[in-house]
């Protein structure tokens, strides 16, 4: 009915006023609000400018160059392959967003760059450098945002690199395709896998199953922590040999097999007592991904468990990542979608499971866990 009042609507003319604008930046108990509020605006104005800042960082190698410590310009300058003062302004930029610090100036008077906090966090992460690169192909096919948000775009960049969401027959995707995008969700499973390890505990258990386990990052890191453990993986047949091969390297033998396969179509092996599902359900739409989610149960007896942990929608605290980072990555993958913790619990109601609880997680930006028991 017109009676009801939406306090929203009325907060939002108030902000849309030139001149309440002006009042709230210039009045003292609302002016850090104000400040605030334009920045974050500013932020998101300019967030291409920041992440290009970031890229070239990465792409020069700088944190590592300064892992050691502080160096002059005047000697980063030649190695960046720039002049002074074409490295000075790169530099100023890469400490403005707090990458790289001033550490005061040499015995020449030259001003000294160290790591800034952001930089120093990166060296601990090695796996942000790597998805800052592989972020050039998901900026070329976000160059037209609303060609890509409207299904304009008959093929994408990230469609062609993440081979099986765009391929009709994932099993039969080349080696060299699965190669460069297993070896990065290598080094980007470091940002989950003991944040899912810390949030439950495989004490008593027998046998897990990784399904979609990519080249085995998940299962070696649970092999450390539960030496008790039987470790099965399952993904594509080339991804599946590549962890078999690092398996038998590691000389984890008898205890880890990797199986072949393509989960869609082949009836995943029977025996595990928990499955788990890392980064694999939100890659594909909602028919697929209850596939996936029914054949995992299947696979599994009554009261075993299964753990999902991916990044999700509606996440508090980091809304950003999940509804607009991972929303617009996975629409240009061509397939998949972050969803919301509830409407997850619904797919796996679905699919025959029960007793879903949320686990908080270290990181929820990065991973969310729901551990269900197969009903
Ligand atoms: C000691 C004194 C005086 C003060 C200390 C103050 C203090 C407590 C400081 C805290 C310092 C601290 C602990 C900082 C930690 C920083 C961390 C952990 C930063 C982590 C950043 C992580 C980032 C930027 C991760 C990015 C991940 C990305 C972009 C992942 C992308 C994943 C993709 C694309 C996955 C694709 C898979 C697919 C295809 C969707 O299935
Ligand atoms: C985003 S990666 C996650 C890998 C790993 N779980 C991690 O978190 O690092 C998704 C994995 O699912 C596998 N996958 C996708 N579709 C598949 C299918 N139809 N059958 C088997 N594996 C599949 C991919 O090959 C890839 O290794």
């Amino acid at each position: 009915m017109g009676l009801s009042f939406d306090w929203r609507e009325w907060r939002n003319r108030l902000i849309a006023r030139p001149g309440f604008q002006r009042w709230a930046a210039d009045f003292p108990l609302t002016r850090p609000i104000a400040r605030r509020r334009a920045r974050a605006l500013f932020d998101i104005t300019a967030g291409f400018v920041y992440s290009q800042i970031l890229y070239a960082c990465v792409e020069l190698e700088l944190v590592d160059q300064l892992a050691e410590g502080p160096l002059a310009l005047s000697t980063l300058a030649p190695r960046l392959r720039m002049t002074e003062p074409q490295a000075d302004r790169f530099l100023r930029a890469a400490v403005a967003l707090d990458l790289l610090e001033r550490r005061g100036v040499d015995g020449e008077g030259s001003p000294r760059f160290g790591l800034g906090n952001h930089g120093a966090a990166m060296l601990a992460n090695p796996g942000i450098a790597a998805m800052v690169k592989h972020h050039q192909m998901l900026y070329r096919d976000l160059e037209d945002p609303l060609a890509l948000l409207r299904g304009e775009k008959a093929q994408t960049e990230l469609g062609r690199y993440w081979a099986y969401a765009s391929s009709l027959d994932p099993a039969q995707e080349a080696d060299a395709s699965v190669r460069e995008y297993s070896e990065l969700m290598s080094v980007s499973n470091a940002f989950v896998a003991g944040d899912v390890l810390d949030a439950y505990s495989l004490q008593s258990h027998r046998c897990l199953m990784d399904v979609g386990g990519g080249q085995g990052n998940f299962l070696l890191a649970v092999a450390e922590r539960w030496p008790h453990l039987k470790l099965r993986l399952f993904d594509l047949p080339a991804v599946a040999e590549r962890a078999q091969q690092r398996f038998d390297a590691l000389g984890l033998g008898e205890r880890a097999e990797a199986i072949g396969g393509d989960l869609l179509r082949t009836p995943l092996p029977q025996g595990a007592d928990i499955c788990s599902l890392v980064r694999v359900v939100h890659d594909h739409d909602d028919d697929q991904a209850l596939q996936i989610l029914q054949a995992v149960r299947a696979s599994l007896e009554r009261g075993a468990t299964l753990l999902l942990a991916e990044p999700m929608a509606e996440t508090p605290g980091a809304e950003p990542i999940g509804d607009a980072y991972f929303g617009l990555y996975l629409l240009a993958m061509g397939s998949g979608r972050p969803r919301p913790p509830h409407e997850l619990e619904a797919m796996l109601r679905e699919a025959g499971f029960g007793g879903i609880q949320l686990r908080p997680t270290r990181r929820p930006m990065q991973t969310r866990l729901l551990v269900a028991t197969a009903v």
